[in-house]
């Protein structure tokens, strides 16, 4: 049977930039993670797919996966539903593939309960003058829900003692950087440079 995968959480407040330091990593040539398409009961903005940036379904049927222990994760952020669909992540962590998960940090800490070994890493913003220029630079928001992205991203940042790692977002190639050196070091302490008892004792 193939080793289970890692799974490898990354989360932040929201404009912070997961998304885009996301896209760059997954550019990366040494880089193969299977990244878990979320499911949301927000609407989509424009140029977002169904199936590719989310699946978008309603509220009824995103309560229907709740209630039928589809969701690995699950959270309510500014009046919506966000989920990780279970079945995915298993199927692919059992078949021996490396997973990424981009959530906010209360599905983040759930996944923390329900699979110890994933890696939590948590991406921060210089200040959050620097967080607000960029959810307004982004235009996909109004002026009311920007306000209440950054009331919560204060709450946010006080979690991230909670992760395994924080890694700086100042600009992107470094952050890219940071987080592809904590995917090295985590697969070597998968990889355990341990020696091979059963082989070193011979059959017996
Ligand atoms: N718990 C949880 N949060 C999610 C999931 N997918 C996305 N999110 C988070 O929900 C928040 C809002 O997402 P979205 O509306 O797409 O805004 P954006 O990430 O700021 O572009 C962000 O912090 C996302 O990381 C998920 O599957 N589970
Ligand atoms: N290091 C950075 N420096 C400047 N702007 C950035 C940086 N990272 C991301 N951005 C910009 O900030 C905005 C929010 O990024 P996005 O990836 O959508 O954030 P999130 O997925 O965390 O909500 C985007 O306009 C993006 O281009």
């Amino acid at each position: 049977m193939a080793k289970r995968g890692m799974l490898i959480v990354l989360s932040g407040p929201s404009g912070v930039g997961k998304g885009t330091v996301r896209k760059a990593l997954f550019e990366e040539p040494d880089v193969d993670f299977e990244y878990s398409t979320s499911m949301t009961t927000r609407k989509p903005r424009p140029g977002e797919k169904n199936g590719v940036d989310y699946y978008f379904v309603s509220k009824e049927q995103f309560e229907e996966n709740i209630q039928n222990g589809e969701m690995l994760e699950y959270a309510k952020y500014v009046d919506n539903y966000y989920g990780t669909p279970l079945k995915y992540v298993n199927e692919t962590l059992e078949s021996g593939k490396d997973v990424f998960l981009e959530i906010e940090v209360n599905g983040a800490m759930q996944v923390r309960a329900n699979v110890p070994d994933a890696v939590f890493v948590f991406l921060t913003p210089p200040d959050l003058m620097e967080l607000k220029h960029r959810l307004v630079g982004r235009g996909t928001d109004k002026m009311d829900v920007i306000n209440k992205r950054i009331k919560k991203a204060v709450g946010e940042i006080s979690m991230m003692r909670n992760y395994d790692y924080a890694v700086l977002n100042d600009q992107v190639p470094l952050a890219v950087d940071r987080i592809k050196s904590i995917i090295r070091s985590e697969r070597l302490k998968v990889a355990r440079v341990m020696p091979d008892y059963e082989s070193m004792l011979g059959d017996k």
